[in-house]
């Protein structure tokens, strides 16, 4: 598994990051600058996704969680906050459910107990079995950036796509199979940590309301909307994602 580790994996200020589906852990450089010194941080990259391997065989969420949970504990790291995107949200669902001794606080940045539905899921496992990732490669950037990104950013958006393009087919297709097959409307009352939902207001992936249901079935759970921003608030509002997970773990 690749990762970095950067501070001290026993601060009480670890925030430890977990990467969505077509990325690897690059997506959260641009909110380093924009955190504060005294923060700790955790970056891998997912199973199949990133410089990790793991995708010679067909694997499934309990493959993903169970990876983050020994990365923990191979590290020494006897809790932290979590702070997951997307199918990286879902893989810290599923951690509270395995390992609530883990965590201090929780962030779930565009994501939901359940993303999309079987249906799609199964489309974009075939459109991808045939097409490869080249073939998805317009669509999840529609979903990933806003319009005003597409337009004013357009170097950026092209070393994305690459980023997306250049995982592994296989990693990427068992993370789908993941995705297709997880719910966990059950675990999200079951969780007591402070908790804060995040989502972008053009989010193509988990839009807004999405994001707010599920938000709600945690007891407790702050909402935030980021303004100008699609699925990647850490790419493309980086600042504002910042303020708001700084404001979070100043809080008691
Ligand atoms: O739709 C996309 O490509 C974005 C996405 C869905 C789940 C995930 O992790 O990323």
């Amino acid at each position: 598994m690749h990762y970095e580790l950067i501070g001290e994996a026993k601060s009480k200020n670890l925030i430890v990051f977990s990467n969505g589906l077509g990325t690897d852990f690059r997506i959260w450089l641009p909110l380093f600058d924009e955190l504060g010194e005294d923060v700790s941080v955790l970056l891998y990259d997912s199973r199949g996704h990133g410089l990790s391997g793991g995708a010679d065989a067909a694997f499934g969420m309990d493959e993903l969680v169970t990876d983050l949970a020994s990365l923990c504990d191979e590290l020494g790291i006897r809790k932290a906050t979590f702070c997951g995107l997307s199918v990286g949200g879902l893989v810290c669902q599923g951690l509270w459910k395995a390992r609530p001794d883990l965590f201090r606080k929780l962030v779930l940045c565009d994501t939901a107990p359940q993303i999309g539905s079987p249906a799609i899921w199964g489309e974009r496992i075939a459109g991808i079995e045939k097409g490869g990732l080249e073939s998805a490669a317009d669509n999840a950037m529609a979903r990933w950036f806003t319009p005003g990104f597409h337009e004013d950013r357009a170097d950026e958006l092209a070393g994305y796509r690459l980023m997306m393009t250049r995982q592994s087919v296989a990693g990427y297709l068992s993370t789908c199979a993941a995705l297709r097959d997880t719910d966990f409307s059950e675990i999200l009352p079951t969780i007591t940590v402070p908790t804060l939902a995040i989502v972008g207001d053009q989010d193509g992936s988990t839009p807004p309301e999405t994001v707010k249901k599920g938000a709600e079935l945690i007891p407790g759970a702050r909402f935030e909307i980021i303004e100008d921003c699609a699925h990647l608030p850490c790419i493309e509002q980086p600042e504002a994602l910042a303020e708001m997970i700084q404001g979070f773990m100043r809080q008691n």
